[in-house]
Formats: structure tokens, C-alpha cells, sequence
């Protein structure tokens, strides 16, 4: 392969830039980003940038020594595989091997008014020079972004009113039993559970029910949607994202995709999935890599992104962590339940652990990705007990 173009400036194509070079990959390395900066980190930006002045999570790798062809501003536009080019706005470009790591934007709500999300660095710094003492903000959605949005406002001197469609915060993802047990970290926010907002105005937002809720700074975390409209025409395979298999191949020859734009064949969860998670996309980067430069002449497998999905949120001065994958259909069961040290986990019908919560307890957290990865069925007993180990012993 002489040529290799990564479309997308975040993680997942930073990373796949070093893994390529870190396996000895020298041909060609152009990378696309259409954002001005050269990758930084997101997650800092709904915590520590929204605190300082000068935060900066820029990565720091040496694109230079790396011998990658960084063209920042510059945005994959279309995409032809018959002719292998990608048309961008600085032209076409021709590749031997393709990679879409173009991540997600986020959701927006109609309505003519001024709405704050938060994904880029000038989102956070623009959020950032808002959050005054007295403002008044509106979040929309109690999701994950919202409630590190929260702590940062309220830290800032802000009041806060977060606006939330479902029975509780985090219900989205966690579920209502779950989600209910997050209420007293959100006792300093007008929380509006059940509520529906319909746009947002010049003065705030108008809720289903045509309330007028009067803010300073509206906020909206409703989720994200995969970074495809480029792809538009090009015959790629979309789901709720690029649809790839195993080993984060898509429907096209010479075409590949991860990140938070990808929707994967999982063979662990018998299902495709998307993650939106840091680990997940840092993950992908070094298998696609060994993909990349697998030798078809060679005993080798193919190498397979499969891992137990790991995210964490730091929000109300606590440390969420969740790993594993749950469908609605999974039993729940509450860990030491009645205490501060609860924690959360799924079973499928089998018995088998598929996710767990856990809260400022990363010890529980490893235990448990350990048990997920191993396929364990821990009993009832050990289930309910947060003290109790859920990953079979090693070496059985
Ligand atoms: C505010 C925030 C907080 C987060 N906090 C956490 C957390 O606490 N824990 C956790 O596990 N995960 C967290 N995440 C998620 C994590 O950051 C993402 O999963 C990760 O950034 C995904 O990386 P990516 O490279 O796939 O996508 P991105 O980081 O979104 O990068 C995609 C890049 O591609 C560029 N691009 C898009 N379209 C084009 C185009 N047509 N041409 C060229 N370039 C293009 C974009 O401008 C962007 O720079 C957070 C995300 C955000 C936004």
C-alpha cells in the first residue's frame, strides 16, 4: 500500500496514524482534519476546560517525526471508490486504503435561539466564557454531557435547570432504576424530569407543554449522530453509522472505519453496536492497524475489535465507570443495595454478566470487565454483594 488517507482529525485518527508507523508501515500517511487544531482529547472538554482558562488536551504526538501529511481545515467533501478518491475541499485525493474515523456531531433542537453543545474546543471555550456567577443555564437532556456540564456551572456560580424527557437522569442509558439512584447528586439543579422541550427561543427554551423556561445559556446534550453526510452517494453500507464487521471493515473494498462513527459487528454481543466511548476508539486504532498490515500469505488471523466496552464519567464529584453492553431485556441487579457503596450489574437470560455500574470504585470496575470478558455467571449471592468477586479466579 503506497498511500493511506485517514478522513477525520480526533482520536481514533491519531491513533491510527502511531500504530501504522509503530508497525513499520512507511508508505504514505495523509491524514484530513477538518477542524483547524492539529487532534486533542474530548473528554476534558465537558470537565477541566470548562473550569481553566488554558486548558489544553492537545495530543502530544509528533505528526512530523511520524512522517504523516496533516492537512488541518481540510474536510473529506465525497467519496468514489470505484476511482479510490476522496473529493475534499482542497480537491481530490486518491488512496490505496481508506479510513473514516469522522466521529459524531451533536444534536440540535430547532428553535431560533442561541444553543451551547459541546464537542470541539471553541465549544467548551465559548461555554466556558458563559458560565458566570448568576447565569442562568438550561441543559437539555440529563445525559452523561449534561451532568458534567452541571458540576462545572454550579462550580462557576451558575444556577442550573436541567430538562429531561425521561423518569430520571441518565435513564437513556442506565434505565429508570438506575438513573433514580443519581437524584440527590443532582439536589442543586432544577431538575424537570418528564418534560419535553420543544425549540429554543431568544429567551431561553419552550417546553411540549408551551412553558416558557426564561435562560442565560442553553446547553443541549441529547446525543450525537455519526459524522456521514460526506459518504452520501458513495454506495457505503450505513446503519446508525458505517456499518463494519469484525475487523472494522466496511462494505467497500480498501475501506475501513472506527471510532465514534462506526457501527461494529460485535461477535461477543451476537449483534452490531455502536460506541461512543474514548477506550473504544483508542482500542480500534491498534487493531485496524494490524488489519491494515496483515499479511494474507500468513498464518495469522486477521486481527478482531471486540473488546468489553469501558466508559467513565466524572460528574458531582464522583467517578461513574460502566463496562460491558446491556440490552433492555437484561435483568438488573442493584449491589449492595441501601448503601453508599452500591454499584450496578446486568444479566442476560442466561445468567451471564453483561454490564455493571460501578461508582468511585475502579476495583469493582476491572473485577468486573474481567468477568464479562471471561463470560462469567456469578451467582446470585456474589451479585448482590459488592464485596464479592465476580471474575472467575485467574488461571481456571
Ligand atoms: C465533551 C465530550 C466528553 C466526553 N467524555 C468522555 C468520557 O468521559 N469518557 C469516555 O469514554 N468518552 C468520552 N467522550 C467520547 C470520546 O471523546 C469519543 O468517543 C472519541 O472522541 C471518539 O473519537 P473519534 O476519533 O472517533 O471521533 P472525534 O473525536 O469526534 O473526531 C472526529 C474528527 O473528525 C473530523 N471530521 C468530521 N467530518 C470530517 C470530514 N468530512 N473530513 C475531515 N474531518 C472530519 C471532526 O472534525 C473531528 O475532528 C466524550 C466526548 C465529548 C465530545
Amino acid at each position: 500500500m503506497e498511500r493511506i488517507v485517514i478522513v477525520g482529525g480526533g482520536l481514533a485518527a491519531s491513533r491510527t496514524c502511531e500504530q501504522l508507523r509503530s508497525r513499520g508501515y512507511e508508505g504514505e500517511l495523509v491524514m484530513l482534519c477538518a477542524e483547524p487544531h492539529p487532534p486533542y482529547d474530548r473528554p476534558p472538554l465537558s470537565k477541566a476546560a470548562l473550569l481553566e482558562e488554558e486548558h489544553d488536551s492537545t495530543f502530544p504526538t509528533d505528526y512530523a517525526q511520524l512522517s504523516v501529511d496533516v492537512r488541518l481545515g481540510v474536510a473529506a467533501t465525497g467519496l468514489v471508490p470505484d476511482a479510490r478518491t476522496v473529493q475534499t475541499t482542497d480537491g481530490e485525493l486518491s488512496y490505496d486504503a481508506l479510513v473514516i474515523a469522522t466521529g459524531a456531531s451533536p444534536i440540535r433542537l430547532p428553535g431560533p435561539g442561541r444553543q451551547f453543545t459541546v464537542r470541539t474546543v471553541e465549544d467548551a471555550a465559548q461555554l466556558r466564557a458563559e458560565l458566570k456567577p448568576g447565569q442562568r443555564v438550561v441543559l437539555v437532556g440529563a445525559s452523561w454531557i449534561s451532568a458534567e456540564v452541571a458540576t462545572a456551572a454550579l462550580r462557576r456560580g451558575c444556577s442550573v435547570t436541567c430538562i429531561e424527557a425521561g423518569p430520571a437522569p441518565l435513564s437513556a442509558a442506565l434505565g429508570a432504576d438506575v438513573g433514580q439512584r443519581f437524584l440527590p447528586w443532582w439536589s442543586e439543579v432544577d431538575l424537570r424530569l418528564d418534560t419535553g422541550v420543544a425549540e429554543v427561543t431568544e429567551t431561553g427554551v419552550q417546553l411540549a407543554n408551551g412553558e416558557q423556561v426564561d435562560a442565560d445559556v442553553v446547553v443541549t446534550g441529547i446525543g450525537v449522530r455519526p459524522a456521514v453526510d460526506w459518504l452520501s452517494g458513495s454506495g457505503i453500507a450505513l446503519d446508525t453509522g458505517v456499518v463494519v464487521d469484525e475487523h472494522l471493515r466496511t462494505s467497500l473494498p480498501g475501506i475501513y472505519a472506527l471510532g465514534d462513527v462506526a457501527v461494529r459487528w460485535s461477535p461477543r454481543w451476537n449483534t452490531r453496536i455502536r460506541v461512543e466511548h474514548w477506550d473504544d476508539a483508542r482500542e480500534a486504532a491498534r487493531t485496524l492497524a494490524g488489519v491494515l498490515l496483515h499479511d494474507p500469505s500468513s498464518q495469522d488471523p486477521l486481527p478482531v475489535h471486540d473488546p468489553v466496552p469501558y466508559f467513565w464519567s466524572d460528574q458531582f464529584g464522583h467517578k461513574i465507570q460502566y463496562v460491558g453492553h446491556h440490552s433492555p431485556e437484561d435483568t438488573l441487579v442493584i449491589r449492595g443495595d441501601g448503601t453508599p457503596q452500591w454499584a450496578a450489574a446486568w444479566v442476560d437470560a442466561e445468567g451471564r454478566l453483561t454490564a455493571h455500574l460501578s461508582i468511585d470504585a475502579p476495583r469493582l470496575m476491572i473485577d468486573a470487565r474481567m468477568a464479562i470478558a471471561a463470560g462469567a455467571r456469578p451467582d446470585e449471592a456474589a451479585l448482590r454483594d459488592p464485596q464479592a468477586k465476580l471474575a472467575p479466579p485467574r488461571g481456571r
